[in-house]
């Protein structure tokens, strides 16, 4: 279980943010500009929060009261950022054991569950944006997360393509057993896949 309460004031927006996270998925709608990956950033530790703390479980990642503040490596969290989701000119093999914290049981595993056996020698850029998305799962699920921090995981995706991956995404993560946070600007999806809502807006975070 992960908790936070914090503020992180950006030059034209406080945001202002609390919650908890626990197994299963959290959806985070909002419009643009509203402050969704700044929370989703200063979780994976991407973002300094100005005040507050994020404490997973009695570990503490962030208490700005006592000038803690633990890197995004020493959290283990599998972070999937917006855009550009792979390192293309890497073989997919090399793209999923990027973090070096799996092993060969894991990596077998995480191949045959996204049916990536086939590709583990291409180079990730060449595969399409379904196959990309495995990918870049792949690695954050490598990682051994104790979170998942997936922001706009569809958006890259052609219309006919979502509904399959975002199937797969949620069935993979429920096997997963971890909270994941997922951010979307999409209702609908958030409908479908979330146990949890949350909605930001102007910098507030708002549980629905
Ligand atoms: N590194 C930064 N430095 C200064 N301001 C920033 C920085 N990152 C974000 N902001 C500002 O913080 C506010 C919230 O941005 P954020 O990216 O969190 O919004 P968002 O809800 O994720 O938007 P979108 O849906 O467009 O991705 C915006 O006003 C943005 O300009």
């Amino acid at each position: 279980m992960i908790s936070f309460a914090i503020t992180v004031q950006r030059p034209t927006l406080l945001i202002q943010a609390e919650g908890v996270l626990d197994t299963g998925i959290t959806t985070l709608t909002g419009s643009s500009g509203s402050g969704k990956s700044t929370i989703i950033k200063s979780l994976a530790g991407l973002v300094r929060p100005t005040t507050g703390c994020i404490i997973r479980n009695d570990e503490v990642w962030v208490d700005t009261t006592k000038n803690i503040f633990l890197a995004p490596q020493q959290r283990f969290v599998g972070y999937m950022p917006q855009g550009n989701i792979v390192f293309p000119h890497m073989s997919v093999y090399h793209n999923i054991t990027y973090s070096k914290r799996g092993d060969e049981a894991l990596l077998s595993h995480i191949m045959n569950r996204l049916g990536l056996g086939k590709y583990k020698d291409i180079k990730a850029g060449t595969l399409s944006g379904g196959e990309q998305q495995r990918v870049a799962l792949g690695r954050a699920l490598y990682a051994k997360p104790v979170i998942l921090l997936l922001d706009e995981p569809l958006s890259a995706l052609d219309w006919n393509l979502r509904e399959q991956v975002r199937r797969d995404l949620v069935d993979i993560i429920g096997e997963w057993q971890i909270p994941c946070l997922w951010v979307t600007h999409d209702k609908n999806e958030a409908d479908e896949v979330g146990q949890q809502r949350w909605h930001c807006e102007a910098g507030q975070l708002y549980t629905e």
